[in-house]
C-alpha cells in the first residue's frame, strides 16, 4: 500500500485526477475492453471531480470507454432527490463529462426488491470484467461506502443500516435534521471494493486523522472496515497534512520517502515512462504509474 501526502485538500484532489487520468489514458480503453471504474460520493471526491470535468474540457481525457459503478445509494430517496447519490453523481461529475449515460451504473435504492437489486449488480459488475480502479472515501468512523464498523470484511453488495453517526454526519445534507436522513442504504460490500485490481482511497480532514492512523497502523479490524485495504496487491492512500495527525512521525517520514524515491524512479511526468526507467527490462511500463514495478505478466 502507498500512502501519498498533499498539503491540503485542493492537492489531494488534483493528485488524485492527475493519477485517475493516467490510469485511464495508459489503460487506453476501448469499446470492447473499458475502463471499469468504481466512484464515491460526499465532500471527499468533489475536488477529484471539478478536476475530471476540467481535463475533459481541456481535451485531455475522454469517458467514452469508461463504465462506472457507484459505491452505494439511500434507499427510499427518490432518485430526483436533490440528496440522492444519483443526483450528486450527474450535478457533480456526468453531465459535464462525455460518458454514455448507459455505462453508468448506480445502485437504485427504490427498486421492488433491493435483495435482488444487489445481486444484480454484483453480477453485472462481473460481466464487465470486475473493476479496475475503485476509488473511494471514508467516514471518520473509518467505514467504506455504508460498510459500517463491524461490517463483513468479505461483504458484498447489501442493504445496510447506517450507524446513528453516518446519520449525524450526512444530517448536514438534511438542513441537519436527522429525520430526514434516510436510514437504511444499498453499499457494495467491503468485499466487492476489495476485489477491484486497484483500490485508491481520498482521506482528508482532521476529523479523519484517527480512521487514518487505525487503517494503516493498526491490524486488519472490521470496526475499521478501510483497514481491509492492508490486504489489497495494488492500494494508495492520498491523504492531506490534517489526516495525518494521529500518524507516528515515523510512519509520515516513512511513506514520504518511498515517494520521493519512486518520483525519482519514473520523474514527476507520470505519463513519460522513459529515461531512468529503461534498464527496468521485465515490467509493466504501464503499472508504473500505480507505482507498482510489476512483472510483464
Ligand atoms: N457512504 C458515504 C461514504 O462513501 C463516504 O466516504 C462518507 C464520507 O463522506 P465525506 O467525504 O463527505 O466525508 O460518507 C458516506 O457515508
Amino acid at each position: 500500500m502507498r500512502l501519498t501526502i498533499r498539503d491540503n485538500a485542493d492537492q489531494v484532489a488534483a493528485h488524485v485526477a492527475d493519477y485517475l487520468v493516467a490510469r485511464i489514458r495508459a489503460f487506453d480503453p476501448t469499446p470492447a475492453c473499458p475502463f471499469v471504474l468504481g466512484l464515491p460520493t460526499g465532500s471527499s471526491p468533489l475536488g477529484v471531480y471539478r478536476n475530471l470535468v476540467a481535463k475533459f474540457q481541456a481535451g485531455e481525457i475522454t469517458f467514452r470507454n469508461v463504465v462506472t459503478f457507484n459505491m452505494d445509494e439511500y434507499v427510499g430517496l427518490p432518485r430526483d432527490h436533490p440528496e440522492s447519490y444519483h443526483s450528486f453523481m450527474w450535478t457533480n461529475l456526468f453531465q459535464h463529462i462525455d460518458i454514455p449515460p448507459a455505462q453508468v451504473n448506480i445502485l437504485d435504492g427504490n427498486a421492488d426488491n433491493l435483495e435482488l437489486e444487489c445481486q444484480k449488480y454484483e453480477a453485472k459488475i462481473q460481466a464487465v470484467g470486475g473493476i479496475e480502479l475503485f476509488l473511494g472515501g471514508i467516514g471518520p468512523d473509518g467505514h467504506i461506502a455504508f460498510n459500517e464498523p463491524g461490517s463483513s470484511l468479505s461483504s458484498r453488495t447489501r442493504a445496510k443500516t447506517l450507524a446513528y453517526d453516518t446519520i449525524l454526519a450526512n444530517s448536514r445534507f438534511f438542513e441537519n435534521d436527522i429525520n430526514k436522513v434516510p436510514k437504511l442504504a444499498l453499499t457494495v460490500g467491503v468485499g466487492t471494493v476489495m476485489d477491484a485490481r486497484e483500490v485508491v482511497i481520498i482521506i482528508t480532514g482532521a476529523h479523519k486523522a484517527l480512521a487514518l492512523a487505525k487503517c494503516i497502523e493498526e491490524g486488519v479490524n472490521h470496526m475499521w472496515t478501510v483497514s481491509a485495504i492492508q490486504n489489497h496487491p495494488l492500494s494508495m492512500i492520498v491523504c492531506d497534512e490534517d489526516a495525518t495527525l494521529e500518524l507516528h512521525v515515523k510512519t509520515v517520514k516513512y511513506f514520504k520517502s518511498i515517494e520521493m524515491v519512486h518520483e525519482q524512479l519514473i520523474g514527476k511526468d507520470r505519463m513519460s515512462l522513459g529515461g531512468s526507467i529503461t534498464s527496468m527490462k521485465g515490467l509493466d511500463k504501464t503499472k508504473l504509474v500505480s507505482g507498482e514495478l510489476s512483472p510483464i505478466k
